[in-house]
């Protein structure tokens, strides 16, 4: 951090290892049972002292994406300072590197938002565990709340209800998406089926990848078929990675169309990302570790 730097926030990548679509309600959300997980793969939220607010977006994925008030960076600081009005002082020159592909089902988006409230707070010396400030995350988005955590948890309701995991085993994932953007709208519009059974209780102790491994053989993506019909090659992805070497999960994240693998060794994920790097399609490929509880 240079001297005129104020705060760094990252913003790691969400994964759904496992997410059952349950209800559907009036107003058209869907009520879900999901395991989120987080990758040591993430945009970055730079902020410095200036005269006025200003936002830039630079990054691999930053092309494109608007810095106006649609951003969810803006919209979580506007939110922010309607809440708390004066907690921190206005002229804050913020810089998101988006190393996140957009609309990829890894909530790049509600990332940044749960970054910037998590900004905020420190800036305004509050602190992240309050109330108030997941409900203001809940406004922007169903997955904003659970990225303030940005730890192993269980989702329930929209996505908002959060359970934090207290210890999960050490894994590591490949994400490889096929460049194809995906709205998450429609792919739930195009789910047949609402009423799906719920997960299963997570062992307990949960501490081995092998014992997560048995657990997820009993779950879904309830929104993986919907979005192959959109994107049949997140299905032909599926198959590659379910067939490395030490693979033991391969399935889409969210509503797509990135697709993980999920592997006990760091090897292991290394050697099936280099396998999927030399394919001559236009891929994003990534092998990181998952982001554990502190113990
Ligand atoms: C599907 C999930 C799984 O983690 O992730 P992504 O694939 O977007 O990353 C989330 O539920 C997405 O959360 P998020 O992206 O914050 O959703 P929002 O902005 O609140 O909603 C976008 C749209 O998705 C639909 N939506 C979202 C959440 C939910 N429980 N039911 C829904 O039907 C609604 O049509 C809504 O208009
Ligand atoms: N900071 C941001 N980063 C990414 N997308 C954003 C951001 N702000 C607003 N959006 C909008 O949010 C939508 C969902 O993007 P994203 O969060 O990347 O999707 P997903 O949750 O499926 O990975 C996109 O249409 C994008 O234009």
């Amino acid at each position: 951090m240079t001297a005129e730097q104020l705060a760094v926030e990252t913003a790691p990548a969400k994964i759904n290892l496992a997410l059952h679509v349950i209800g559907r309600r009036d107003n058209g959300y869907h009520d879900i049972e999901s395991l989120f997980v987080f990758a040591e793969v993430a945009d970055e939220l730079h902020a410095s002292a200036a005269e006025v607010d200003s936002l830039v977006i630079t990054g691999p994925f930053g092309e494109g994406l608007s810095n106006g008030e649609t951003n969810l960076v803006a919209r979580a600081i506007a939110g922010f300072r309607a809440r708390w009005p004066d907690n921190v002082p206005h002229g804050l020159a913020l810089e998101l590197r988006k190393n996140i592909p957009i609309a990829a089902g890894l909530g790049g988006g509600s990332a940044d938002a749960a970054a910037a409230l998590r900004l905020m707070a420190r800036l305004g010396q509050g602190t992240i565990d309050n109330p108030q400030l997941f409900a203001l995350a809940a406004e922007l988005g169903a997955d904003v709340p659970a990225c303030l955590i940005s730890q192993p948890l269980l989702a329930r309701g929209v996505g908002e209800v959060i359970t934090p995991l207290a210890q999960f085993p050490a894994c590591h994932i490949v994400l490889v998406n096929p460049m194809i953007q995906v709205s998450t709208a429609d792919v739930f519009k195009r789910m047949n089926g609402y009423d799906n059974y719920p997960l299963p209780a997570l062992p307990s102790p949960l501490t081995r990848p092998a014992q997560l491994g048995i657990w997820l053989a009993e779950t879904r993506n309830d929104l993986q078929p919907p979005a192959v019909k959109i994107v049949p090659e997140i299905g032909t992805l599926i198959d590659r990675l379910a067939m490395a070497p030490g693979c033991i999960l391969a399935r889409m994240s969210g509503s797509g169309a990135t697709v993980f693998g999920l592997f006990g060794s760091n090897g292991q994920a290394h050697q099936a990302a280099h396998e999927l790097r030399a394919s001559p399609a236009n891929y994003w490929v990534t092998a990181a570790p998952l982001i554990v509880p502190d113990q």
